[in-house]
């Protein structure tokens, strides 16, 4: 394979990122749109010419920039243990689906990928995230060590408007002996409800958070978190989440979550 198409493979491949990762801003509206608009315009041109093309230096430092393959972390890993596997399976089998005459088509779930760089990846700015909060990392995705605290995944499903997240619990959240700490519960629910107040409604952020904590979770144990739509009101939507054992019968956690829409002029306000 020549070097622009293997080029031309990863810019493909950050596109598809940008596409469907739960990012706060540019990939709420993506995600609120189905993930059906177009990325491609919103990329800088030069990114679909090869880099020598480029007249200047800068635009080919876009170029690389845009070319370097973000690791997923929603995929599996060797940290994962049986039941995360097996539930990561049962949900990812059904995001493609194939019909009577052997055509493959959408299934009712899709997994959304998941990068510890919202800036660089989820929103565009491949360059800004160089300049400013360079060192910034998703608080879920900044422990290298694979298994040692967040392993999750998170499935939606537009039609019933539900998201699912298969979450392994590793060693470095331990609160109570042996169990997972309430504010690491706190922070896989935040997160959960978060990208689906997002998916639903676009760029939000969390007014309220109420958690009523049922039974300890044991440390190194998977977990399902199983978030729905109740309400959507003006710039508000109502959120709400069970924790279960990976059978959906042990109830760990309950939470509700209130978000609101916000623009970048929110955030820039303080
Ligand atoms: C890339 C992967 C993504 C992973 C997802 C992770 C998700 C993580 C999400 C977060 O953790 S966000 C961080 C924690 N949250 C914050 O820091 C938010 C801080 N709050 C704010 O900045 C402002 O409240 C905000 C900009 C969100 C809203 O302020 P506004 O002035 O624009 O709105 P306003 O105060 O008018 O409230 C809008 C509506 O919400 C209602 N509201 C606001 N806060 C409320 C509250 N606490 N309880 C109940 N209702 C509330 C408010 O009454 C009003 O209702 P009505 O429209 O009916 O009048």
């Amino acid at each position: 394979m020549s070097f622009y198409r293997r080029q031309q493979r990863r810019c493909q491949n950050a596109q598809g990122a940008q596409k469907m990762v739960g990012g706060m801003f540019q990939i709420g509206r993506e995600m609120s749109k189905g993930f059906n608009s177009s990325i491609r315009q919103q990329l800088p041109r030069q990114t679909l010419h090869p880099p020598w093309s480029s007249i200047n230096s800068v635009r080919t430092m876009a170029v690389l920039q845009w070319c370097s393959n973000p690791r997923d972390f929603s995929l599996p890993n060797s940290s994962w243990g049986s039941d995360m596997r097996r539930l990561y399976e049962h949900f990812n089998s059904q995001c493609e689906i194939e019909t009577e005459a052997g055509e493959k088509k959408w299934g009712p779930w899709r997994r959304l990928p998941s990068y510890n760089r919202s800036l660089k990846y989820a929103t565009g700015g491949g360059i800004l995230s160089k300049v400013i909060q360079s060192k910034a990392r998703l608080f879920t995705r900044s422990i290298k060590e694979k298994g040692a605290a967040f392993e999750y995944v998170m499935f939606v499903n537009k039609v019933e408007q539900k998201c699912v997240c298969v979450f392994q619990a590793g060693h470095l959240l331990e609160g109570p002996p042996g169990h997972v700490h309430g504010g690491a519960i706190a922070t896989i629910i935040d997160t959960v409800l978060g990208t689906h107040a997002t998916y639903l409604s676009g760029p939000v952020m969390t007014v309220n958070l109420s958690i009523n904590y049922r039974r300890p979770i044991p440390l190194g144990s998977t977990v399902l978190l199983t978030s729905s739509l109740d309400k959507k009101e003006g710039r508000k939507t109502f959120v709400s989440c069970q924790v279960t054992d990976t059978e959906g019968s042990k109830l760990h956690t309950e939470a509700t979550g209130l978000f609101v829409s916000v623009t970048v002029e929110n955030l820039l306000r303080g």
